[in-house]
């Protein structure tokens, strides 16, 4: 088995799925045999009109069979996958050109096998691909045309028409349902995106920047319709000396644990969220003074009531400020400043304790 570790880890059929440009490449492959598959039959139903040598029937068999198998093998081991799999685009647009000259220019085959060939090269890379491809298979048709010997008849059998259909048909479902399942792919990667920029990785809240953001609505709302809103700001007591005493690592247990304290409270629109460092915020919408001290205190006991069990003895408190919406509110800032003026004054009193602004 010695060897083994020498081949890279795409190399097993199962792992290739593993990165995106292989996946792109997987995409390809499956898409590649079937087309080819398709592509065949109304081929094969000329080549037989035009009692072809037995020669090209095996160029045929090998471009059905085996192309897609030695592109598909060398895309997995190429060291950029998806840069060689453009490579294989241009050589299938190249032998779709060969099989338009082979063929004699069939108009109605040769129009399915140009729309497919162009279809695939755009969805797989755009008009650039296409303007890759296209003089490849110009230049192979033009080359197989005069070594056929320049045969030319557009006049299409039923029976070859018959062959294009499940081209016509099946190909192009099948395109369109690759193209959308990679619009569903785009769309949920984007929603994850936009879940982790507005995430704090470490209390897996809400960051400072949606928080802000949400925190300026309810100030708009309150001007605008005057429902009421609330505002906490959560700063866990004596956090330095925590973290000195039990190490840093205790110290993102406690960000954590605090985190889900504040995410069980929260309901409905409410907005648990990491302000900074030791310090977190609840935003609580709709609320009045009374909704807010309610939740305030409930948010303070849970974390005091907080068991550790890394660390049994230790315990956690924090002091909270409040303040509710209020006319004199120009904007956000002038919220947090009230808020901040009261969880000052609850350190001052001696922590683990809500004051209200
Ligand atoms: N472990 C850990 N520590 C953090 C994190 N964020 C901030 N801190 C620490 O929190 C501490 C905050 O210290 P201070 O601002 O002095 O406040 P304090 O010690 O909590 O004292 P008071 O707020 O006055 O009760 C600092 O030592 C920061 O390094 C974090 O994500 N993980």
């Amino acid at each position: 088995m010695g060897p083994l570790k020498h081949v890279p880890y795409y190399d097993n059929i199962a792992d290739r799925s593993r990165t995106p440009a292989l996946r792109f490449v997987s995409r390809i492959h499956r898409m590649r045999m079937l087309g080819t598959a398709l592509c065949a039959l109304p081929i094969a139903s000329v080549l037989l009109e035009r009692d072809a040598p037995g020669w090209v029937w095996t160029a045929l068999l090998f471009n059905v069979l085996v192309w897609p198998q030695i592109a598909w093998l060398l895309a997995g081991r190429a060291r950029d996958p998806a840069a060689l799999e453009y490579r294989n685009l241009v050589l299938d647009a190249a032998a779709g050109g060969a099989w338009i000259a082979a063929i004699g220019v069939g108009l109605i085959p040769t129009a399915v096998l140009l729309s497919v060939l162009a279809a695939d090269r755009f969805a797989a890379g755009g008009w650039r691909l296409v303007a890759r491809a296209l003089p490849a298979l110009l230049a192979a048709f033009a080359v197989t045309w005069v070594l056929a010997g320049r045969p030319f008849e557009p006049e299409t059998s039923t029976r070859t028409m018959v062959a294009c259909l499940p081209l016509i048909l099946g190909y192009q479902l099948a395109l369109s349902a690759v193209t959308w399942r990679l619009g569903r792919t785009i769309a949920r990667h984007n929603r994850e995106l936009e879940r982790i920029t507005r995430t704090d990785s470490a209390s897996n809240l809400p960051n400072r920047r949606h928080f802000d953001a949400r925190a300026a609505h309810a100030v708009k709302l309150f001007k605008r319709s005057g429902r009421q809103a609330a505002l906490l700001l959560i700063d866990i007591d004596n956090f330095k000396a925590t973290n000195d005493r039990y190490g840093h690592g205790m110290g993102d247990i406690v960000v954590r644990r605090v985190g889900e304290v504040l995410r069980g409270v929260a309901a409905g629109d409410d907005v648990p969220a990491r302000f900074g460092g030791d310090e977190f915020a609840l935003l609580l919408a709709p609320a009045d003074r009374e909704r807010a001290l309610v939740v305030a205190e409930r948010v303070r006991i849970g974390i005091a009531d907080l068991v550790f069990e890394a660390e049994p003895g230790m315990r956690c408190t924090v002091s909270i400020g409040l303040a509710e919406t209020r006319s004199a509110h120009a904007a956000l800032a002038d919220w947090i400043r009230d808020v901040d003026a009261a969880l000052y004054r609850a350190k001052a009193a001696g922590r683990d304790r809500v004051e209200a602004g």
